[in-house]
């Protein structure tokens, strides 16, 4: 049984048909009505979205042609106006008439909660912390960023589901993202941890999909044909983007579905046919359904990575590479490419160009700065002293914590056996803690993450595997009881706490161990307005001057604009015509060099 959008129009193009060219009588529920038809007021100009795809005008080949090997036939997307911004019968579904039954048996993901005129309210997202935040951006017609939700037309649907999200106004990422999403570009998109970047990637493509008309195509056998594709290096992340996206997508008729490794395929594949729209995956698994022939993505018109850098490093490349240049996906120019992270090292910008058609790229504060939400400290502590130091802290934090009980401690340790260690050791001292790594199975996994984010659990003690992405509330303080080798993965792990506007609490512990994060380290602080400790400062200059026992430096990834900018790019200045901020390039010494991370601790 089939019920997603995309499915139901394959299966109703002559309804369709009939139905794109006028809105005819109320639509009943015997009768399929896609859901940029259903309950159309009378005067559609007015709700007419914006031009789709006018930057793919004209376009009549694959840019990266040669790499498509799509069986000789390209994907027949089938979609009114593609590449001209014309799609007849345009305009937006709403949630009035036209159920189909995937949308009847819909579960609410926001509970019993309605949205209700003037009772909206932000969940606390300081914007005044955002406003002076330096916005860039390069590439060729950069459209303008709009300030408020209302100047964007994601249709009602959508609209209706902000409220319910208790979005007031867009953050500076999706100020700037969604109008070029929306204009059909490529888009590389820096941004701070915690900034809202889900949203910004998530609304355009359920826009999108809800716009877009698709042809009857054949389906054939059990395969499904999604039209999005996110990726994502960790199972949690992935399912956090799915439960976000569903309830961007809610009552839209969009059919969001989630794949990842450790858990069942079975009662994944049997989701699957249940019917996708978009779908959201860890590479590993979706590779062994592409195997499968279980998913195709010909169809695949949007496609993002979220922790972009991550999912292009050498642990994930091979991969995203099979995925998107090896099976059936169309080639870049033939569906709309975004890529976002908080953290962006030239080199990974090199590498990720290949999968970009005139992109633009979009840098929202320094790229792979964190934000001086967060009160970053380092303190100098010995391997030995580490444990008994960490307790000092949870001590004085309990104390000073009487009337918040539900603040959260997040310690990010190097190894899998470290955390079960420190673990025991924690609760044996009466410190509740639980561990999420990659030697755990899937269900310890998910019962971990339960019992940290109600409090139950208090303290997590994590490897990587929950450095990136993870949104989780209360989160007061992030302990880097380890300090990882690179400077963009301090920047992902500090992110778990100050999100949303909220401020937040960095502690690192350092040693002779981590000389080689001593410069980056001492620059992202004074990057972010830290006071950072004359020991350390002293340590960035022994280093800087040749010492340091690691070479896996992480300045040395540390982007800081896009490379396109940098003399090597041989395409020249003609690409950037947009309306850069500039004035924050590249601090001295940083650049070049890029030390690919073992992936170890991810999610394959
Ligand atoms: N416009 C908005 N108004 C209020 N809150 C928002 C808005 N957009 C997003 N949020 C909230 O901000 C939080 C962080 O968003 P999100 O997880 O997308 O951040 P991110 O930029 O992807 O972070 P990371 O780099 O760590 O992955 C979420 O709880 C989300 O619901």
């Amino acid at each position: 049984m089939r019920t997603s959008w995309s499915d139901s129009v394959a299966n109703s193009a002559s309804e369709n048909a009939a139905a794109s060219g006028s809105f005819g009588p109320p639509p009943t529920r015997a009768t399929y009505i896609p859901p940029h038809l259903r309950n159309q007021p009378p005067c559609s100009d007015s709700l007419a979205p914006p031009s789709l795809g006018n930057d793919r005008v004209g376009y009549s080949g694959p840019v990266g042609g040669s790499r498509w090997d799509g069986g000789g036939s390209r994907p027949d997307h089938g979609r009114s106006g593609h590449g001209s911004g014309g799609r007849g019968g345009g305009g937006w579904n709403n949630r009035s008439g036209g159920w189909d039954r995937g949308r009847e048996r819909e579960v609410n993901p926001f509970g019993d909660v309605e949205p209700a005129c003037g009772e909206q309210e932000n969940t606390g997202i300081n914007f005044d912390a955002y406003e002076d935040i330096p916005v860039e951006t390069s590439g060729h017609n950069v459209p303008l960023p709009v300030n408020t939700f209302a100047e964007i037309d994601l249709g009602e649907a959508v609209n209706q589901n902000i409220q319910r999200c208790k979005y007031v106004k867009p953050t500076p990422v999706q100020r700037n993202a969604i109008p070029i999403l929306l204009a059909g570009r490529d888009l590389m998109a820096c941004a701070q941890t915690g900034s809202g970047k889900t949203a910004a990637f998530c609304f355009p493509i359920i826009a999108g999909i809800m716009r877009e008309q698709y042809v009857q195509r054949s389906h054939g056998g059990r395969t499904v044909y999604p039209l999005a594709l996110i990726l994502s290096p960790t199972r949690e992340l992935s399912s956090q983007i799915h439960d976000e996206a569903k309830k961007f997508s809610y009552q839209t008729g969009v059919k969001v579905v989630v794949v990842y490794g450790g858990a069942p395929i079975n009662q994944q594949l049997r989701e699957l046919e249940r019917g996708v729209d978009i779908l959201v995956a860890t590479p590993g698994r979706l590779v062994d359904l592409l195997e499968r022939a279980r998913v195709s993505l010909q169809m695949i018109r949007y496609l993002a990575l979220d922790e972009a850098d991550r999912m292009l490093d050498m642990g994930f490349e091979p991969q995203i590479r099979k995925i998107v240049e090896q099976m059936d996906m169309p080639p870049c120019g033939m569906r709309q490419t975004m890529l976002f992270s908080a953290t962006f090292p030239k080199e990974i910008q090199r590498l990720a160009s290949d999968f970009l058609s005139n992109y633009i790229f979009l840098a929202v504060g320094r790229v792979g700065s964190s934000t001086d939400l967060i009160v970053q400290r380092v303190e100098h502590v010995q391997e030995i002293d580490k444990r008994s130091h960490l307790l000092d802290l949870l001590h004085a934090q309990r104390e000073t914590e009487v009337n918040s009980k539900h603040s959260l401690t997040l310690v990010f340790v190097e190894t899998k056996k470290g955390a079960d260690s420190l673990e025991h050791w924690l609760y044996i001292k009466g410190f509740p803690s639980t561990t999420i790594h990659g030697d755990r199975t899937q269900q310890e996994r998910e019962m971990a993450l339960r019992s940290f984010k109600s409090g139950k659990t208090p303290i997590l003690v994590a490897t990587d595997v929950a450095a990136r992405g993870l949104d989780i509330p209360h989160v007061a303080h992030v302990v880097n009881f380890d300090l990882p080798n690179d400077i963009d993965d301090y920047v992902h792990r500090i992110g778990r706490t100050g999100r949303a506007g909220k401020t937040g609490l960095a502690t690192a512990f350092f040693n002779e161990n981590n000389m080689s994060l001593a410069r980056p380290l001492a620059d992202l602080m004074q990057e972010s307005n830290q006071v950072v400790p004359a020991w350390l400062t002293r340590c960035a200059s022994r280093v800087s001057h040749g010492g340091g026992k690691n070479r896996r430096t992480g300045g040395a990834r540390f982007g800081g604009r896009d490379f396109r900018r940098e003399g090597s790019f041989n395409k020249g200045t003609e690409y950037y015509g947009g309306n850069s901020g500039g004035g924050y390039g590249l601090p001295a010494g940083f650049g070049g060099g890029y030390n690919p991370a073992v992936a170890s601790a991810w999610d394959q």
